[in-house]
């Protein structure tokens, strides 16, 4: 059996503002620290053991899955920082309020742009401050891979290429990975590995800092997965 634990990052300052996020280095609130590290104690309690972890290149990520090797005893394993792992590019609505962008646009548009598996959000202009080609962590990407706005399609084509080339391997030599990331590139991979249809996945949401097990057969396939501490 292979173990893969996924978690989404604890609570972000933009999360309680309601703010579109996407690719925004935003950090965690002093909630989203205590679900990290509780997210840590519980998997430490419950006798869980990782001997590698890959995150996002994004600060929320990042500091939760601190809390929870932290809280695990953990510090020293590797960790693998991939910008693969971002949250879904929210486009030219990063940093908008939800609800205000809701009141302009209506519930069922934004809802689109929240959930539907092929609609991108309006893109970013080049020029714009907040196109990722502007930040040195995205320095060494070919243009062509630095999204301007991402639909979950795009997301989950952009985590494929790690999950083939580095996770998948990682698991099937029997490392058990710890996972840290973000709402949509967990649906992303949670959409790949249960085969969820591109309209069921938009029902599926991910809270934060809750350790998501799944365990896999050998050739990857999910045996059962659930919420650790849920039910
Ligand atoms: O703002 C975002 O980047 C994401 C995650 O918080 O939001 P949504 O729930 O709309 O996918």
């Amino acid at each position: 059996m292979k173990q893969l634990v996924l978690i989404r990052h604890g609570e972000s300052a933009w999360n309680l503002e309601n703010r579109f996020t996407g690719w925004a280095d935003v950090d965690l609130t002093p909630k989203g620290t205590e679900q990290a590290l509780a997210a840590g104690e519980d998997l430490r309690k419950a006798g869980y053991e990782f001997d590698v972890a890959y995150t996002s290149v994004l600060r929320r990520a990042i500091r939760t899955l601190w809390h929870v090797q932290d809280a695990m005893d953990l510090m020293w394993i590797p960790v693998v920082h991939s910008w693969r792992l971002n949250e879904r590019h929210y486009g030219a609505l990063t940093g908008l309020n939800k609800a205000e962008t809701a009141a302009e646009y209506g519930d069922e548009q934004v809802h689109i742009w929240r959930r539907s598996y092929d609609v991108r959000p309006p893109l970013l202009e080049t020029r714009d401050e907040r196109n990722p080609q502007h930040d040195r962590r995205y320095s060494k990407l070919a243009t062509a891979d630095i999204p301007l706005g991402e639909c979950l399609k795009d997301n989950v084509e952009r985590v494929l290429p790690l999950w083939n080339e580095s996770i998948a391997p990682a698991l099937k030599a029997g490392k058990r990975v710890l996972l840290v990331a973000h709402g949509n590139s967990i649906r992303s991979l949670i959409k790949y590995l249960d085969q969820v249809s591109d309209s069921d996945i938009m029902e599926i949401n991910v809270p934060n800092g809750v350790p998501l097990v799944y365990e896999l057969d050998d050739n990857l396939k999910p045996i059962k997965h659930f919420y650790l501490n849920q039910g």
